[in-house]
């Protein structure tokens, strides 16, 4: 694979995920001209000051459920996750599951209630990163370690199925190559058809990705004000100067956020009230604002998250 330089191949902004209907996929993934040729066209019509794009996006209504307390949103993720893994179980065999760090993994406890230990089909799960810090994989700061600790330990998901970041990457801190690496490791599964494709662009298309969000509106590892979000033909980059530390990592790109079948944004606390009130007032200065996904957005708040959302949203 080609090297990249950082935002050579970014475009003036973030792409969008269009329609809503499921893809089989498994044509195996394109080859990044195929990519780019694609994106170029998209370049023009996915200008955030775009009248069409802002069009299109205030079609794309975000939905939000707001829940009391965040015993009863990990409740209700839990549910919600469970049932999709049956759907996609059944459909395909696998269920393709995309984790985030932070919070998240603490509100994802519920699935190891005895209820869903015994009922999901857990050795169909393959489970990746939709952003890694480059830190060793034991280091206290690794995504993959919180998720490990806090979840995966405690589930029967093969070994085989959890794609953490290439470990010699992680310990020498190469983020441009665990980037390329983890990049790499996706177009694999794509072309085993473990990881559908998204329509013809030869995105990989998950299944859910559990996402969270900081006070500043970062979601993954793209941050305001950084070129990242505008990355539009890589899968997978990188940022080396975070400004939320550690400052080296890597993450998926916005289409192939975008190109996810289902993304659950899950959200708590007042702290990140003001960043989810300039979200639903569409400010996309917030990377967090560009999320959509090919089925279902859904925005999972507790109330003080929810607080400062302008009426009428
Ligand atoms: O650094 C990160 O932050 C975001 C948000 O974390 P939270 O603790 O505010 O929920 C997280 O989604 C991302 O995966 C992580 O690397």
């Amino acid at each position: 694979m080609a090297a990249r330089r950082p935002g050579t191949s970014a475009s003036s902004s973030p792409t969008m995920s269009p329609s809503h209907r499921m893809n089989s996929g498994g044509a195996g993934i394109s080859g990044k001209s195929t990519l780019r040729k694609q994106n170029a066209v998209e370049q023009e019509s996915a200008n955030p000051n775009n009248i069409l794009v802002r069009t299109i996006m205030a079609k794309t209504k975000r939905k939000k459920i707001v829940f009391p307390t965040k015993k009863e949103l990990s409740e209700a993720m839990a549910e919600y996750t469970a049932n999709l893994s049956a759907k996609f179980c059944k459909a395909r065999g696998y269920f393709t599951v995309v984790l985030s760090g932070g919070d998240l993994i603490s509100w994802l406890s519920e699935l190891l209630e005895p209820m869903y230990q015994e009922s999901i089909e857990w050795s169909k799960w393959h489970i990746f990163w939709v952003d890694e810090r480059v830190v060793p994989l034991d280091h206290k700061d690794s995504n993959y370690k919180l998720a490990f600790d806090g979840f995966l330990s405690k589930v029967p998901i093969p070994i085989a199925n959890i794609y953490a970041i290439d470990k010699d990457c992680a310990a020498l801190g190469d983020a441009k190559g665990a980037a390329l690496l983890y990049e790499e490791c996706l177009k694999r599964l794509v072309n085993r058809d473990i990881i559908r494709t998204y329509k013809s662009s030869g995105f990989p298309q998950f299944d859910l990705q559990l996402l969270g969000m900081g006070p500043d509106g970062h979601m993954a590892s793209l941050f305001p004000g950084h070129y990242q979000i505008k990355e539009k033909a890589d899968l997978v980059t990188y940022i080396t100067d975070s400004p939320k530390p550690p400052p080296k990592r890597i993450t998926f790109t916005l289409p192939v956020i975008n190109c996810a079948s289902y993304n659950l944004m899950a959200v708590c606390d007042e702290a990140q009230a003001d960043a989810v009130a300039k979200v639903f007032n569409d400010n996309f200065d917030l990377p967090a604002a560009w999320l959509t996904a090919d089925v279902e957005a859904v925005w999972f708040l507790d109330q003080a998250a929810a607080s400062k959302i302008p009426k009428g949203h």
